[in-house]
């Protein structure tokens, strides 16, 4: 049988609008994802995308309902005990990359593994090369990340995302600043990713191509899942 990797029970999530009067953005949402699937999640501007990635990313915990990620309850979990297991089972790819553009490609896909502190320096430059090289920049590893393409950039972002080997990683428009040609390239990554590596993916996107190539669509309409 599949192993669960993230699991979404009956949440409901509201936005205060006036002082007595509260908005529903999500209704009811339950869904799970197995290890190694690569799922998107789709639906109209409005509908609750990115205000479920948050939760699904324990970056919000104002919600009802519960969340399971990597078989682990983490609803109701501490602060400190969630940003842990972010560090632990976590990797993040956005729209747009966030690299410190002074530093060079290596020491931005370091960075997370530095601030980890469970492996030697020695280790995670090895690391960082070896995620740059999976991803086909080796030849960009010292260059600094302004001086990348876009398309290149994003790519590095995803090395960066990997560097602590994550069981899952989650993308808010992971693609949604890059051309058709690197769009693919970013996808056939993600894809390689969940087959290959068994990491599970889960990202929000507009592109419905995108979507529709990936194992398994996501669909909300109205912070419901239809
Ligand atoms: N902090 C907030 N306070 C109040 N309402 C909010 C807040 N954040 C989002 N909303 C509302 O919740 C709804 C869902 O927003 P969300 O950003 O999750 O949608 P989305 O599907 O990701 O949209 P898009 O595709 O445009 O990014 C929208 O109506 C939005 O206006």
């Amino acid at each position: 049988m599949n192993s669960i990797a993230l699991k979404a029970e009956n949440i409901n999530k509201y936005f205060s609008t006036t002082e007595n009067e509260k908005f529903q953005v999500l209704k009811d949402v339950s869904f799970q994802v197995n290890k190694g699937e690569f799922a998107s999640i789709i639906g109209k501007s409005g509908c609750g995308k990115s205000t479920l990635l948050y939760i699904l990313s324990t970056m919000d915990t104002d919600y009802e309902g519960f969340l399971y990620l990597n078989e682990q309850r983490v609803t109701g979990n501490s602060q400190n005990k969630l940003a842990a297991f972010r560090n632990e089972y976590l990797g993040f790819v956005f729209q747009f990359h966030y690299l410190l553009p002074d530093f060079t490609c290596l020491k931005n896909v370091m960075i997370p593994a530095l601030r980890l502190q469970k492996k030697t320096r020695e280790e995670i430059e090895y690391n960082a090369y070896e995620k740059l090289k999976i991803l086909g920049l080796e030849e960009q590893a010292l260059k600094s990340a302004s001086r990348i393409s876009g398309g290149q950039q994003q790519r590095v972002a995803i090395a960066r995302a990997l560097i602590n080997e994550p069981a899952i990683i989650m993308g808010d428009e992971p693609t949604g600043n890059l051309d058709t040609k690197n769009t693919a390239i970013v996808f056939d990554i993600f894809k390689q990713l969940s087959s290959e590596f068994q990491k599970t993916i889960i990202t929000v996107t507009h592109d419905n191509d995108f979507a529709n190539k990936s194992d398994r669509i996501i669909e909300m309409s109205d912070g419901k899942i239809i």
